[in-house]
């Protein structure tokens, strides 16, 4: 655990955060961010699966009046099923980790109502699109009685970077690799090759919008072809593509929500190829472009885009919310 030494010690402190998960997003936001903290807010620990943030040290923070910032910056599930506890105990949450936003109806509900019943916060703008304010829009919007009818965009910063540079002839699992390398793939890569984290983040923004739906039930597409990530899966994947797209120069993952009368939402997600007039086309690896079609906009001439994915933009994500969380 890192101590409170490390940073710079501050009056008059009102805020204290407690980091959880000091991993690759954890260490460039201590680094980075935390040392340009405001007066008022000040590191009190930093909390790893051997020294786990217990809810009794958030009691007694919140006993002695210190208004507490919990960031979970972990990918654990077990740490998201604490918020409950915890917004009880005194502590609002700034999430990276998508497991909450993105959990079964009741206890995404159970958190709502426990932010509700403690008067807490909960942010969480680095779990889509990093940069990118592509949850805040679609809530803008939606509480503005200007009604979301769709939502399109590469949602997954790694599959991005790795297809904006993967030509026809690359090897997929070299572009893999070096993508887990650069810090911006989940701890285990074939949650967003197998398309589950896109399927998180479509829920979770499908959410602000006022719909819900079952994450098994959304259509996303799998590239997780081969057991074994390496030339098992080149192969698997040069299949796939002579066989559906075998004159496509270029790829992007592209993640769809619908509104649909009948069921609410239509969630998908697709390995698409791209035309050179195509948006995405010329997108650098790291940016993320969305669009929102809404009532008012029915063509979809809301366009966002920005850095939608590395270690600083989601850091600072996280950095944005804390900011907010004080001035609130
Ligand atoms: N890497 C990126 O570019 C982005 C990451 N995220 C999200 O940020 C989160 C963190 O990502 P990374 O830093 O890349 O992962 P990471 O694997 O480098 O770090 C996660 C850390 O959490 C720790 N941890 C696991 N269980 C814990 C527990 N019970 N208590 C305390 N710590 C625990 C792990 O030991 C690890 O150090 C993930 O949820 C990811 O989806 C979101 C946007 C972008
Ligand atoms: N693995 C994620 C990282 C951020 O959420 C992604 O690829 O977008």
């Amino acid at each position: 655990m890192r101590t409170i030494a490390e940073y710079k010690p501050l009056a008059g402190q009102q805020f204290a955060v407690l980091v959880v998960g000091v991993g690759q997003v954890g260490s460039c936001w201590l680094d980075q961010f935390a040392p340009t903290l405001p007066p008022t807010a000040r590191v009190h620990s930093t909390h790893n699966s051997s020294t786990p943030l217990t809810t009794g040290t958030i009691e007694q923070l919140n006993d002695k009046g210190q208004t507490l910032l919990v960031l979970d910056l972990t990918a654990s599930e077990k740490v998201s099923r604490c918020y409950p506890e915890w917004i009880r105990a005194g502590a609002n949450i700034i999430s990276a980790n998508k497991y909450a936003g993105a959990a079964d109806t009741a206890f995404y509900q159970e958190v709502q109502q426990a932010l509700q019943e403690n008067n807490r916060q909960w942010l969480y703008r680095a779990t889509v699109g990093a940069g990118v304010p592509i949850p805040q829009l679609v809530r803008e919007c939606t509480a503005n009685n200007d009604p979301v009818l769709r939502v399109e965009g590469n949602f997954s910063g790694s599959l991005t970077w790795i297809f904006q540079q993967y030509r026809p002839g690359d090897k997929l699992s070299e572009w893999l690799r070096k993508a887990s390398e650069a810090g911006i793939t989940e701890p285990d890569p074939r949650t967003d090759l197998g398309g589950m984290d896109v399927a998180k983040k479509l829920l979770i923004v499908a959410r602000e919008a006022g719909w819900d739906f079952d994450l098994a039930e959304a259509d996303i597409q799998n590239l997780v072809l081969a057991s074994s990530l390496d030339e098992e899966l080149d192969a698997a994947f040069d299949d796939w593509r002579q066989a559906n797209y075998p004159d496509a120069t270029q790829f992007c993952y592209i993640g769809r929500l619908v509104a649909d009368g009948q069921h609410g939402v239509k969630a998908s997600a697709a390995l698409e190829p791209v035309s050179a007039d195509s948006p995405y086309a010329g997108l650098a690896p790291d940016r993320a472009y969305f669009q929102v079609w809404t009532a008012d906009h029915p063509a979809g001439t809301i366009t966002v885009e920005g850095p939608g994915a590395g270690l600083e933009a989601t850091a600072g994500a996280v950095h944005k919310d804390i900011l907010e969380a004080i001035a609130r």
